[in-house]
Formats: C-alpha cells, sequence, structure tokens
C-alpha cells in the first residue's frame, strides 16, 4: 500500500504543517523528530517562497522567516536527504510550482525521490495543466496530492480524485490558510460526503483553519485526517528559545491527539 494512504487506516490521521527553514533548517530537523516522537502520522513541510498565494499572515511570516536565514529549496532539499535514516513518518513537501519549475521539474522529482520525501503539494498547479511535473512524479513513485474545495465541481472533482494519489486535500472552506473566523464551517458534513462518493478509496484530508484540540475533535469524524498549520506555528513562535519552541509543539500535538 501507498506509504501516505497507509497513515490513514485508522481515520483519525494527524498531518502537522511545518514551514521548510523557519527559524532555521537545524530548527526543521529538531521538530521533524519532536513531531514524529509525538506520532503525528504525516508531516507537511513548505518550500518557503516570497509570493504564497494560498497562505494567511501566520505561514506568509514563517515564509518569510524562512527567506531571510537564507534557506533555498535546494539547501531543504539536502537535509532532508541528510536525515532520512532518522525520519520514519512520511514527509510531504508543500510549494508552489514557481519554486520547482526553477529549479527543474526532473530533478526535483529526482532529488527529493532520494531524499526519500513520499508525496507532493503544489496548490497552484491545476489538475488539467500538461506539466512535465506529473509525469516525473509518477516516475519516481513520489504522491501527487491534490486540492478541492466546497466550490469544486463535480466534473472537476472525478478529474481530481482520479489524478491525486497519497490522499485527497478538502480544503474546509474558501479563503488562506490560518483563517479560523468561521467558525465551524455549517456545510461540512454535506461537502465531505459529496467528496467521499466521487473519491472512493482515497483517504480525505480535511484542512484550513482548525485552530486546535475542541475544532479537531468536532471535525474528525467528517474525514480520514485533519491537517494543521498555522495554530501550530503560532504556538512555536510563542516560544522564546529553541527548547520551549519545541517543548510547545510537543505539548500542542499531545492536545490535539488526545482528541482523535
Ligand atoms: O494553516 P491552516 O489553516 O492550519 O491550514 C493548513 C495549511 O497551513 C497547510 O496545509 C498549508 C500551508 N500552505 C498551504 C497552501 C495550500 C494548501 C495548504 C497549505
Amino acid at each position: 500500500m501507498n506509504k501516505i494512504t497507509a497513515q490513514f487506516q485508522n481515520k483519525n490521521a494527524l498531518i502537522t504543517y511545518i514551514s521548510g527553514g523557519d527559524p532555521s533548517l537545524e530548527m526543521t530537523e529538531k521538530l521533524i523528530y519532536k513531531l514524529q516522537n509525538e506520532g503525528v502520522d504525516l508531516i507537511e513541510i513548505g518550500i518557503p517562497f516570497s509570493d504564497p498565494l494560498a497562505d494567511g499572515p501566520v505561514i506568509q511570516e514563517a515564509s518569510q522567516r524562512a527567506l531571510k536565514a537564507g534557506t533555498t529549496l535546494k539547501k531543504l532539499i539536502a537535509k532532508l536527504d541528510k536525515i532520512q535514516n532518522r525520519v520514519e513518518v512520511p514527509l510531504i513537501l508543500m510549494g508552489y510550482y514557481n519554486s520547482i519549475l526553477n529549479y527543474g521539474e526532473k530533478e526535483f522529482a529526482r532529488d527529493i525521490s532520494k531524499a526519500g520525501i513520499s508525496g507532493v503539494i503544489v496548490p497552484d498547479l491545476p489538475v488539467d495543466e500538461r506539466a512535465d511535473l506529473f509525469k516525473y512524479l509518477a516516475e519516481f513513485d513520489i504522491s501527487q496530492i491534490m486540492l478541492v474545495t466546497p466550490n469544486t465541481s463535480e466534473q472537476r472533482l472525478k478529474k481530481i480524485s482520479a489524478k491525486s494519489s497519497g490522499f485527497l486535500y478538502c480544503v474546509a472552506h474558501l479563503g488562506t490558510t490560518g483563517d479560523d473566523q468561521q467558525g465551524i464551517y455549517p456545510e461540512l458534513e454535506t461537502y465531505l460526503n459529496r467528496v467521499r462518493k466521487t473519491a472512493g478509496e482515497l483517504p480525505l484530508g480535511l484542512g484550513f483553519g482548525i485552530d486546535g484540540p475542541e475544532k479537531a475533535k468536532k471535525i474528525i469524524d467528517y474525514s480520514d485526517g485533519i491537517i494543521i498549520g498555522s495554530a501550530l506555528i503560532k504556538v512555536i513562535q510563542a516560544g522564546n528559545n529553541e527548547d520551549e519552541m519545541l517543548n510547545n509543539a510537543g505539548q500542542f500535538v499531545k492536545s490535539i491527539k488526545s482528541k482523535l
């Protein structure tokens, strides 16, 4: 079975997002170990980018800190490559298409495969784009996780689920990451049931705006797993030094896991 799909078997997967290189690549490494020790099922790592369209302020700032620290895609991949023997939890890279194009699509697929990365999310690359990237990811056996939203039509849903592997990323509401203004999205159950019918066996991961354990508890039954980014980055940032940051991350993950 696909390494990512396997993580959803208990239907309560926890996926955490961190921005690669925020505040340094050394901290990314330590955070990966910490999250892994606390039992997260998948880690999504963002490729820092200067113009991240889908991201709200928390992740935009995380990206800025990473860029300021000199993080590049090359350095990020080199770091992940170096630590792969100590990492058991599957890793997913999230990045905008431009960064990948600049790196070279084939080189990207080849190098991340060598670094042991299991999947990729490219939020600004539409399913019907004839990008070589799709071909290379398949060639190197890397899952291509695609996004759907409550507005995605039935026809596109079919196309997207057919092309997605690992899991299907269901965006909980329209807007940017970290936007928790909407409380519990009213049509969530209807939306996910509709997606489930079309997606078949593909696990559903729900993300955007899940800000803590209470919300996690309320929505976990609708999907097979949840994705948390901004809320985790906020608690990490609240630490005054590395130890506090790591400790905060651990406590936060514990508090979520206890509800799943
Ligand atoms: O931050 P939130 O609201 O918890 O949402 C998850 C999200 O951060 C992460 O999956 C992500 C970060 N950047 C993205 C861009 C597109 C899709 C998803 C993402």
